[in-house]
């Protein structure tokens, strides 16, 4: 299977806010990254068959995606920002009341939502209003509907937004057990969500996608360019100016340990390994 984004431009009257995006989606976890309004969303919502590109193409497996219509949609589950439901809709109505509007029928259907409120934790909060829920509770009961169909291509946008620190590492593990065999693609600007659980890597600044790759590849590109070493406070101002510094942290008096990627380093500067971050901050502009 695979989802190829071929030349995609989307223009909202001067603005583009995707620009000339082309990747070929394989099977895998996908972190789409980059800063708030780099693109993500509108190129998902190109994806998702939402917003129509202003020129080029989307196609599934060598068929365009506005070709094969229903048969695209019937592959697919998307999780917007945030998603619509009835205020006074339990957990089981909301669920039944997608499956029917994605044409499954009776039977799949209550197979389906049994399994899926059970993998995702919910069983015990069927019969509650999802208006009621927890933020995290929330973002479960909408990948739920997402997978009511049992798709081959999830797309996800923004998933942890508003959760706490277990709540995302829950959304992490569901969302390992799920990509296999099929293209998930989570879209976010926090590194720490998609760092140790993207097979692959798209990273969009200003409608651009400027890299796409294997995430340890594109880690690994870096070695031996990141360093940490202890500076004076009052030095800091022409460092940034020279150095793309990362991290910072206060030591004792008047002296600041940095991390910061360099071809040539300071002086008593030690090489460490590079993590996601770094290689994000150092593709995507620093605003210093
Ligand atoms: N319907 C629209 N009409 C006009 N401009 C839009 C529309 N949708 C998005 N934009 C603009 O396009 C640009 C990209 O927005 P988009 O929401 O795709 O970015 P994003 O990377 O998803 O950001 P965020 O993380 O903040 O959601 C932004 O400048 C945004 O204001």
């Amino acid at each position: 299977m695979e989802l190829k984004i071929d030349h995609v431009t989307k223009k909202f009257k001067d603005l583009k806010a995707v620009s000339d995006a082309s990747v070929k989606f394989i099977p895998g976890l996908w972190g789409l990254l980059g800063p708030n309004g780099a693109g993500k969303t509108t190129l998902m919502r190109m994806m998702v068959g939402n917003v129509k590109a202003s020129r080029g193409n989307i196609y599934l497996d060598e068929r365009s995606i506005s070709q094969l219509g229903s048969d695209y949609l019937d592959k697919l589950g998307y999780l917007p920002q945030h998603f619509g439901y009835d205020k006074n809709q339990s957990v089981n109505d909301f669920l039944q009341y997608i499956a029917v509007l994605k044409g499954i029928d009776k039977a799949t259907m209550n197979k389906r939502i049994g399994k899926l409120l059970e993998q995702f934790n919910l069983k015990d909060v069927k019969n509650k209003k999802v208006d009621k829920l927890s933020g995290g509770m929330k973002r479960r009961v909408g990948i739920c509907q997402a997978m009511l169909n049992d798709p081959d291509i999830l797309i996800i946008d923004e998933p942890t937004a508003g959760l706490d620190i277990e709540e995302r590492r829950k959304f992490r593990k569901y969302l390992t057990q799920i990509s296999k065999e099929k293209i998930v693609i989570i879209s976010t600007h926090i590194v720490s969500d998609v760092e140790f659980i993207a097979n692959y890597l798209v990273i969009m600044e200003k409608g651009k996608i400027i890299e796409v790759g294997k995430s340890n590849e594109l880690i690994h590109s870096i070695d031996g360019t990141v360093f940490e070493t202890i500076v004076k406070e009052e030095d800091m101002n022409t460092l940034e100016e020279k150095y793309n510094i990362i991290n910072f942290r206060n030591e004792e008096e008047g002296l600041v340990k940095i991390r910061y990627i360099a071809e040539k380093p300071l002086e008593k500067s030690e090489r460490v390994k590079p993590d996601l971050n770094d290689y994000y901050l150092s593709k995507v502009k620093v605003v210093k």
